[in-house]
């Protein structure tokens, strides 16, 4: 566990390697001299830690953090930070690695370094072609209304539409106006070759002052409302499942009126793998809608449906073949949005009222069951492998 937090960890030390007093300052000094390195070099090379023009990538930034430690404050006095506190045990584990080295050799380590990195840094690569960039993940969640349909679109396609926490809050509130509006059905769907991958596993480390059971209790809350809000949905709610789908953009499908899925899309809810357990009322809603020996392969053995299974299975409505998915999804929306609302909503409503009580019940059991889950080692050590790349579905 440790191992993994530690290799986890040097994936976020970016963000954390800004503080001006955590962080070793990251200069460009060409021609600095290698040996007997003074403390004017020294400081030159920390106040030009802005002029980078590049990433350097985390490994550097670590090592940069850990000299400028030990130049400036001898070897590692502080005590070892919690094993949940992933970022910074690591940074403490490379502080602490250097042992008992001089406060004069850190420092003419950490300009050496420094040095080393200015020739690459020096001239900026041209721009990438257009087309060769990433888009901007700016807007997360795009929330567009026409033709009588109010469109949910999960927008972090370079993220394969993992749900960050602020995307949970933003959908809900997407879903509380999508109730109120002009339109007569809701739909979620994804920006570019997935659905949706799931919780965004990095939600896991924003730790705040309370540690990792804040975290948690935050969690539960979050997953609670988030749920409870599809469960209380009043209008025809449909997920156009544009590619694969993983985690909770799966288990909800339950608490979806209708489902059309791409040819290429597949259903995995890998909990267990996770070291995690079923929520989106799925424990409860998988098995009536599956049969009980089907949902537990699901959920837990986690095993990944074809869009075709899922259809079988009915988790899905209808499949469409990828090519003309788009085009025969939307119309067949176009169409049913012209339906009298108010016979939607109350259709909806006989065939969803008598169990909302049940799934509100399901729904804060699983939530809280996840809270329990989200502090374990199992669960811990599984998304420590899988931020540390060692991992994937
Ligand atoms: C508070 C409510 C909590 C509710 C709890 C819900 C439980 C769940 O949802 S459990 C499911 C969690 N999801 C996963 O475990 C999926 C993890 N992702 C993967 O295994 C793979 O990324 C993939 C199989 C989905 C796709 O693999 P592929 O090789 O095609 O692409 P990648 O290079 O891996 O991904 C591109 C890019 O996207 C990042 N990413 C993808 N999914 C997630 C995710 N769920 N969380 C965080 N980040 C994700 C991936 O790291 C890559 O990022 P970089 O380009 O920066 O490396």
């Amino acid at each position: 566990m440790a191992v993994l937090a530690g290799r986890l960890a040097r994936r976020w030390c970016f963000g954390l390697l800004r503080s001006p007093t955590q962080v070793p300052a990251l200069g460009l000094h060409a021609g600095s001299p290698t040996m007997g390195t003074s403390q004017k070099d020294f400081n030159d090379a920390v106040s030009q830690v802005k002029l980078l023009n590049e990433d350097p990538g985390n490994e550097v930034k670590l090592e940069l953090y850990a000299l400028y430690k030990q130049a400036t404050e001898g070897p590692c006095n502080v005590p070892k930070p919690g094993m949940l506190d992933f970022i910074n045990k690591t940074k403490w584990d490379a502080w602490n690695a250097l042992g008992s080295l001089s406060k004069e050799a850190a420092r003419q380590k950490y300009v050496d370094l420094v040095s080393s990195l200015s020739t690459s840094s020096e001239s900026p690569s041209p721009e990438a072609p257009a087309a060769d960039r990433k888009p901007p993940e700016g807007n997360s969640l795009v929330v567009t209304s026409e033709d009588g349909i109010t469109t949910i679109r999960l927008n972090r396609p370079t993220k394969k539409n993992a749900l960050t926490t602020q995307m949970y809050h933003d959908i809900v509130a997407a879903l509380q106006a999508a109730s109120k509006d002009e339109s007569t059905i809701t739909v979620l769907t994804g920006s570019g070759d997935y659905y949706c991958s799931g919780n965004d596993l990095t939600n896991f480390t924003h730790l705040s002052a309370g540690g990792p059971e804040e975290m948690a209790r935050s969690g539960e809350v979050l997953l609670r409302d988030f749920v409870d809000c599809l469960i209380d949905f009043p209008k025809p709610l449909v997920a156009v499942v544009n590619g694969p789908a993983v985690g909770i953009s799966v288990t909800i499908l339950g608490l979806f009126d209708v489902v059309y899925a791409t040819d290429r899309a597949t259903f995995h809810t890998p909990f267990s793998h996770l070291g995690q357990s079923p929520e989106g009322c799925s424990s409860y809603t998988f098995p009536k809608i599956m049969g009980s020996s089907k949902a537990a392969e699901m959920l837990l053995f986690g095993k990944k449906l074809t869009a075709q299974e899922a259809c079988a299975r009915g988790l899905v409505t209808e499949v469409f073949p990828d090519g003309t998915f788009q085009k025969e999804v939307w119309a067949r929306l176009k169409a049913y949005s012209k339906l009298p609302p108010n016979a939607m909503r109350i259709s909806k409503q006989i065939i969803r009222n008598q169990e909302k009580e049940k799934l509100h019940a399901v729904n804060a059991e699983e939530s809280s069951i996840l809270r329990e889950r989200w502090l374990s080692d199992e669960c811990m050590n599984a998304i420590a492998s899988f931020l540390s790349r060692k991992a994937k579905l």
